[in-house]
C-alpha cells in the first residue's frame, strides 16, 4: 500500500534515541534551488524532524541523516506543479510531508494539513508555531470526514498514504472541480494508474498522468500522479457518467 521508498511514515515508538549522528547532513545544492531564501527555515524543520520527530516515533532514526534528499527536497520539488496563491490540502501529512515542506518552500500557498492521529497533529501544530509559519492550518481528522470543513482545494497532495483508488476516494472530494490530486508515488505509478483507472473515473477524476518533478535537479526525479477533478461525485456514490458501467474496485 505505502511506498517503501518513502520511509518517513510511522516508525512507531521504541526506536533508538537519536544521537548526534542523527542530525541532518548539510543541505545539498538542490535544496537551495528548492527553498531559496527559505533554506534556513527548511533546515530548522529538518532539525525538528531529526530530533523531536524521531523521539516521538514520527520518523525512523535511519531517515535522519538523509532527510534532505529523501524527504525535504523530494517533496519540495512538487512545488513546481502548484500555481501561485493556490489553496492546497495535504492528506495524511504525518510529520508534515509533503504539506509542511511546501508551506516552507512556497509562502504564497495556503496549506491545510489533514491528519487523523493526535500524536502527529500535535507535532504539526508545534512545528507551525516554532517555525512561525502563517500559511498552514492543521485539521485533525480522516480525509473522508473533513469534506465540507475545508475549502475546496486547487490542489490536494498526498505521499505514502494509500493505493490510488482509495486515495482518489479520499482526496477528490476535497478538491474543487478543475482542481487536481497530486499523489507522490514510486516506481509502481504506471501500474497503479492502470489498475485503478476505472475507480478514478467513477470518482470524478480525469485520466491520470505521470509527471516528473525536479528532473535535472535530483536523481531520480519525484514521480507524481496527477488527476484533474472533472466532476463532483458525492462520496460513496458512483458518478452519473459511469453508472451502468463496470463496477470499480474501491480500496
Ligand atoms: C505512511 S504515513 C505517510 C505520512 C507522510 N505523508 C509521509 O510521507 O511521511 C500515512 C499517513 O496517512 C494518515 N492517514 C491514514 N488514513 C488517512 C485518512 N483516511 N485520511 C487522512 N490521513 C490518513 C496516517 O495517519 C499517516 O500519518
Amino acid at each position: 500500500m505505502t511506498d517503501t521508498r518513502y520511509g518517513a511514515g510511522d516508525s512507531g515508538p521504541g526506536d533508538v534515541t537519536p544521537g548526534p549522528s542523527s542530525f541532518p547532513a548539510e543541505p545539498p545544492a538542490s535544496a537551495l534551488t528548492v527553498f531559496g531564501d527559505r533554506l534556513e527555515l527548511a533546515g530548522r524543520y529538518a532539525e525538528l524532524l531529526a530530533t523531536e520527530g524521531v523521539v516521538r516515533g514520527l520518523i525512523g532514526p535511519r531517515e535522519a541523516p538523509r532527510l534532505w534528499e529523501r524527504h525535504l527536497v523530494n517533496c519540495g520539488v512538487m512545488a513546481e506543479m502548484i500555481p501561485a496563491g493556490a489553496g492546497v490540502v495535504d492528506v495524511g501529512s504525518g510529520a508534515g510531508l509533503p504539506g509542511l515542506v511546501l508551506a516552507i518552500a512556497r509562502p504564497d500557498l495556503a496549506i491545510t494539513l489533514v491528519e487523523p492521529l493526535a500524536r502527529r497533529t500535535s507535532f504539526l501544530e508545534e512545528a507551525v508555531v516554532v517555525l512561525e509559519l502563517d500559511n498552514i492550518t492543521v485539521v485533525r481528522g480522516r480525509a473522508e470526514e473533513v469534506v465540507g470543513q475545508v475549502p475546496g482545494a486547487d490542489v490536494v497532495t498526498a505521499r505514502a498514504v494509500a493505493a490510488l483508488d482509495k486515495l482518489a476516494g479520499w482526496c477528490l472530494p476535497l478538491a474543487a472541480v478543475g482542481g487536481r490530486l497530486l499523489a507522490m508515488k514510486g516506481s509502481s505509478a504506471a501500474e497503479e494508474i492502470a489498475e485503478h483507472a476505472a475507480a478514478v473515473t467513477a470518482l470524478g477524476g480525469g485520466t491520470a498522468s505521470i509527471r516528473l518533478c525536479g528532473d535535472g535537479l535530483i536523481d531520480p526525479p519525484t514521480t507524481v500522479v496527477e488527476i484533474v477533478k472533472e466532476r463532483h461525485v458525492v462520496p460513496g456514490r458512483r458518478s452519473a457518467s459511469t453508472r451502468g458501467g463496470k463496477r470499480s474496485r474501491r480500496g
